[in-house]
């Protein structure tokens, strides 16, 4: 199959990643679950404003590796990571780097959407007040904002005192990704957000990460190969605590160097 018979073949639409400068470098990973080890000596340099996609088989480690970006493992006890995450040039693995400042920078929406049982404006404006006294005006632009930004606001603009649990599912993984942004982080991690969805509400929280590039650095964990092929500007194979091969999204699917990967992406394993 030559290169573009490959990339019709998995609807391929991301290009070659532009160089970026790197939002997060990760140097010498490993995690341990009660001494159990997770993750072995990952490395690689995750792109400002681009997407970079997590995939490989179930227990990889994937969802591991985006969770030490936020350190969400640290309110379990006998969970460890050691070596280094460096965003902006400072180790979040360190103690002294303040759990606020890492929730302010990096925020991250969950596989199954998880909306407050609340209004849909308190569901947004709810994060906003731990982090930022606003009045009352500046409160309802930063909502407005970050409905839009999440592709929502047309939808609810007229119901957001409901309740929202009332939301369909797409909705209300929109209204998480909301809830994200309207805290403004830098970076947004994404665990598998689209798993629970219909292919019509995947294809929105496709495009609107194609739109939140613009201004956020992504990372997504999937399962579903073509959606890394859509979205992602590089891509990132795990296997058994390993990071494979991490590179250009078009070369992983067309080109890869490891025999792993490649029998990976072409469904031999996994
Ligand atoms: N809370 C936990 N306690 C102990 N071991 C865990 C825990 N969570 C994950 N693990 C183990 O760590 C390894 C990596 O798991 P992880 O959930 O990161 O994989 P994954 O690639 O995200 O899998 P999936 O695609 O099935 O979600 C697996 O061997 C798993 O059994």
């Amino acid at each position: 199959m030559n290169e573009h018979a490959a990339n019709d073949a998995i609807g391929m639409t991301a290009t070659a990643a532009a160089p970026a400068r790197t939002k997060i470098e990760v140097r010498g990973l490993d995690f341990f679950y009660n001494g159990s080890r997770a993750l072995h000596g990952v490395s690689m340099g995750i792109p400002e404003k681009q997407v970079t996609a997590i995939i490989g088989p179930s227990g990889c480690g994937k969802s591991t590796l985006l969770r030490v970006f936020n350190r969400i493992y640290a309110i379990y006890p006998k969970l460890n990571a050691t070596g280094e995450v460096m965003l902006d040039g400072e180790n979040i693995l360190d103690p002294a780097y303040s759990m606020n400042r890492l929730r302010s920078k990096v925020g991250m929406v969950f596989q199954k959407p998880v909306p407050f049982p609340m209004t849909i404006f308190e569901n947004v404006a709810y994060g906003i007040r731990h982090h930022e006294k606003l009045g009352k005006a500046d409160m309802e632009v930063r909502v407005e904002q970050a409905l839009r930004s999440a592709a929502l606001w047309d939808e609810v603009k007229d119901k957001l005192k409901r309740d929202a649990l009332g939301l369909s599912g797409g909705q209300q993984q929109r209204l998480c990704i909301a809830r994200g942004i309207a805290l403004r982080p830098e970076v947004l991690l994404l665990d598998e957000p689209t798993s629970a969805l219909d292919p019509i509400a995947t294809g929105r929280i496709e495009q609107l990460v194609e739109e939140l590039k613009h201004d956020y650095t992504i990372v997504i964990v999937t399962h579903n190969m073509q959606q890394a092929a859509r979205v992602s500007d590089r891509t990132a194979f795990m296997y058994m605590g390993e990071l494979i091969e991490f590179d250009a999204t078009e070369k992983i699917f067309t080109k890869p160097a490891k025999k792993q990967t490649e029998d990976y992406i072409t469904g031999r394993f996994g």
